[in-house]
């Protein structure tokens, strides 16, 4: 059977420890706090399995594997107590948004406990469905198909509609027909908890790491009050007024931030008051995806966009276009190579990006996630006044916009960097603004000034770099300026 493609260096060079945002010691869990410090009975059989893989000792490389995962002192089993942990400890939070944001926080420390390597102080992002992948393409390849399928079809609780999975379910039910007990397998058991745990929020609309939905952060009286900023703004000059969409020219676009809706409250033709909760709003999404990722650095808002975007009145007829079409936030997505180019124009600065929606009566206008080809969705957003969608701003968050056909979709858009320097002086001009202060960009520390400058420099750099390693790039492999996938890559059907 010609199942998987040759292209195992690609699938298992996620080897590379990619920069994760997501390494947190336990908050909730005080065994968490000693994570990543110590070899645990799983890290020496998984180092063992990955070292007989590279040698291509496939019967070896499946069987330390599947201990790793399976056998007592077992990541499955650290991975499962840590949850349970999870669950009890948080009984005692006051506020049902304060309560599940602790929960999930808790659980996504699970994640990277058994995640994050000794002595490694950032968690290997999607590591047990990386450690599955590996292990079916052991079994595979050491002709153990039922322990395949099964591997496969604990691989598919993480991601269900991964195409390259699915296919190659297909292939083994047809190449294995007669053989019923290999393809009654089942996932498993434990593999069946974890991978709907894996899952961060309440009500399965997402679909993988890195994410979160958290409903009930704005009022309905906050969201009105925005809605009618954002009229108000578009109405004198918001600087996009009645202008087409960057986007697609079946839709119009308005734009206001912080330090716009500040000046205009200024002069009176909006409400102070209503601008200023637009600067707290950056500021409560910050704090609780901050603490619901628990980012061990500083997270500074870079961004804040206030986006309504509007259907055009008979322009809608059979439509096939996006509101926003497919990207990832700080990189340059290839589908067709499945890379992400962190480089200019990209804004490589951002590290986590977070949607605040503000109303529903509008059609279209879903956020959806996709895996790299930038076509396969994994998960569904339907704005409401007061979610908040937060997600990891790098490419294992491909996303994009579904048309917006009818009404008035509004949200705040924004960005967070870990990097001070890339914090947003808007917000601080209008703070200034607000406190009566002087405030000119020339009043910006020039060190400050200069070290942005600095920094752009470097960054111009690294991408020249890049480009001279342009062989990497056409040979599709993956290089140092390349942030790789948490969700590995290609396993295509072989000739
Ligand atoms: O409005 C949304 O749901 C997402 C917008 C977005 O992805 C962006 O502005 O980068
Ligand atoms: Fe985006």
């Amino acid at each position: 059977m010609a199942l998987l493609s040759p292209h195992v260096s690609a699938y298992v060079a996620p080897q590379i420890f990619i920069f994760a945002l997501f390494h947190v010691p336990g908050v909730i869990s005080s065994s968490s706090s000693s994570l990543g410090l110590h070899l645990q009975p799983y890290d020496f059989l998984y180092y063992s399995g990955v070292r007989a893989y590279f040698g291509g000792e496939w019967v070896k490389a499946a069987e330390l594997l599947e201990k790793s995962l399976l056998t007592k002192e077992t990541l499955f089993k650290v991975r499962r107590e840590c949850h349970d942990e999870c669950e009890s400890a948080g009984t005692n939070a006051l506020h049902k948004l304060a309560l599940s944001l602790q929960i999930l926080s808790c659980k996504q420390s699970c994640v990277t406990q058994v995640a994050t390597r000794p002595g490694r102080v950032s968690a290997q992002e999607d590591f047990l469905p990386t450690q599955l992948e590996h292990l079916h393409i052991a079994q595979f390849k050491a002709g153990d198909f039922t322990g395949a399928v099964k591997t496969l079809r604990s691989l598919l609780l993480f991601y269900p509609t991964d195409k390259d999975n699915l296919d190659n379910l297909q292939l083994y039910s047809e190449t294995l027909e007669g053989d019923k007990e290999s393809l009654s397998t089942q996932p498993q058991q434990e593999a069946l908890f974890l991978g709907w745990c894996d899952h961060l929020d309440d009500d399965d609309t997402m679909n993988g790491t890195n994410r979160v939905v958290l409903d009930g952060v704005m009022t309905e009286k906050e969201c009105d009050t925005i809605l009618q900023l954002a009229s108000a703004a578009g109405s004198v000059g918001d600087g996009y007024r009645g202008r087409r969409s960057p986007h697609t020219p079946h839709e119009t676009f308005e734009g206001l931030t912080v330090l716009r809706a500040a000046k205009l409250g200024q002069e009176g033709f909006v409400n102070e008051s209503d601008a200023k909760l637009l600067h707290e709003l950056g500021e409560r999404a910050r704090t609780l995806l901050h603490s619901y990722f628990r980012s061990p650095s500083g997270l500074y808002v870079s961004f804040t966009h206030l986006v309504c975007r509007s259907a055009v009145a008979g322009d809608q007829e059979g439509r096939m276009d996006l509101s926003h079409p497919v990207h990832v936030d700080n990189c340059i997505l290839e589908p067709e190579t499945k890379l992400c180019w962190r480089e200019p124009p990209a804004f490589t600065h951002r590290d986590l990006s977070a949607v605040l929606y503000l109303n529903d009566n509008f059609d279209g206008g879903e956020l959806f996630f996709t895996n790299r080809d930038a076509k396969t969705v994994t998960a569904r957003v339907k704005p409401s006044c007061g979610r908040l969608v937060g997600f990891s701003s790098g490419p294992v968050n491909p996303h994009g916009v579904t048309a917006v056909t009818r009404g008035k979709r509004c949200a705040l858009a924004l960005w967070f960097t870990k990097e001070k320097l890339y914090r947003d002086m808007e917000r601080e001009e209008a703070e200034a603004l607000w406190s009566g202060r002087a405030w000119s960009r020339r009043s910006r520390s020039p060190k400050v000034a200069l070290h942005r400058e600095e920094a752009d420099a470097a960054r111009l750099q690294s991408s020249n770099a890049a480009e001279e390693v342009s062989g990497h790039r056409a040979a599709g492999t993956n290089s140092v300026f390349c942030i790789c996938s948490e969700h590995t890559g290609p396993i295509t059907k072989g000739v």
